[in-house]
């Protein structure tokens, strides 16, 4: 995920203490929608973004949620979300996606290195990734890569997000839910979290660059990135279609790679949703209503394959999740 945006310690430390509290948390700052005003000589007048229709809150049995604070129309783009940090599929690093935005690519800037050569849509993304990529490619991550899965890697890229961004970001994941862990995970962790240091060792990176990173945060990071990550498949077809339609799926094309986001992060499941979260063109995330939506009505995404039958459903988010599904669908057993 990019730096965009992170969280502020204080809003990170206010979230922590609300829990039992019904206080509503307003994400201005994730506005990404622009609208346009018309004035009398029929000129269009760019406006200020308007806040996204949305609010973080409590919910009855699911811990936090987003709902609506007014009515969204079937097709509306609720919001955009850039991501916090991403990282591009491994077999595809060093070729057909831009490193930063997962944009596809038929030719790119090349940025060789030591141990990898990866590629970038424009020096925009070359810029934006600057830090993660100045550390990243000391790396020779062959053994780390080959032991892990991707989403482990992105794990071990976010000790970069974390060392190039400084103390201020520390915690920037704490606000989300981490996943519950069994003792087997627990292990398989640790055996990874020191591969993950002997890695970085190898390559020669100051000692105070990792000292953070101890058992105890990696356990912690990746029972996070384990329920909040995204895996990116971009869709075909030209956005103005995908706004106007309110289909509930659209066609993808294979993954391109993995992020983790900030306010999509808030999103319960529902084996019915109303909103549809897609990506385009690159990691920029869209959220989408699929029905109408009354204000105070919470905004729900589906985690999985919707059409699987009620015991599939069921025990996929059991066993990938960690959660027993309370979705209106699931409770009627359909
Ligand atoms: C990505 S988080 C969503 C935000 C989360 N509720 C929070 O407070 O941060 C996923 C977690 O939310 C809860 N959750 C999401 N959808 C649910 C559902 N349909 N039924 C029960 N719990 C759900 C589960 O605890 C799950 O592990």
């Amino acid at each position: 995920m990019s730096p965009t945006f992170s969280l502020s310690r204080s809003l990170s430390s206010l979230l922590k203490n609300l829990h039992g509290h019904p206080t509503f948390l307003f994400f201005s700052s994730f506005s990404t929608i622009t609208t346009t005003t018309t004035d009398n000589s029929n000129s269009e007048i760019p406006s200020r973004p308007s806040p996204p229709p949305i609010q973080v809150s409590f919910t009855e049995s699911a811990g936090r949620g987003v709902f609506a604070t007014r009515r969204v129309g079937a097709g509306d783009l609720i919001h955009t979300a850039k991501p916090l940090i991403s990282h591009p599929s491994i077999s595809l690093l060093s070729s057909t996606v831009c490193y930063f935005c997962l944009r596809k690519l038929n030719s790119g800037i090349q940025v060789p290195s030591q141990y990898q050569t990866v590629h970038f849509c424009s020096d925009e993304c070359i810029q934006e990734s600057k830090a993660f990529y100045e550390i990243e490619k000391r790396v020779d991550w062959s053994a780390y890569n080959e032991h892990c899965s991707e989403i482990v890697k992105l794990c071990g890229f976010l000790h970069l997000f974390k060392g190039c961004l400084g103390a201020a970001s520390a915690d920037s994941l704490d606000i989300l839910q981490p996943a519950r862990l069994i003792r087997q995970m627990i292990l398989e962790m640790e055996e990874e979290f020191g591969l993950l240091k002997n890695t970085l060792m190898k390559a020669g990176l100051e000692e105070e660059q990792i000292e953070f990173l101890t058992k105890q945060w990696y356990t912690g990071v990746l029972a996070r990135i384990r329920i909040n990550a995204f895996r990116i498949e971009l869709v075909g077809g030209s956005y103005e279609d995908l706004l106007l339609s309110a289909a509930a799926s659209v066609e993808a094309e294979a993954a391109v790679g993995n992020a983790v986001y900030m306010l999509p992060s808030f999103y319960n499941h529902d084996c019915d949703p109303n909103v549809h979260i897609l990506w385009i063109e690159n990691v920029n995330a869209r959220l989408k209503a699929l029905r109408d939506i009354e204000p105070g009505e919470e905004l729900r995404i589906c985690y999985i394959d919707a059409s699987m039958d009620h015991c599939a459903r069921q025990t996929l988010l059991f066993e990938g999740f960690g959660f027993h599904c309370n979705c209106p669908r699931c409770v009627s057993g359909d």
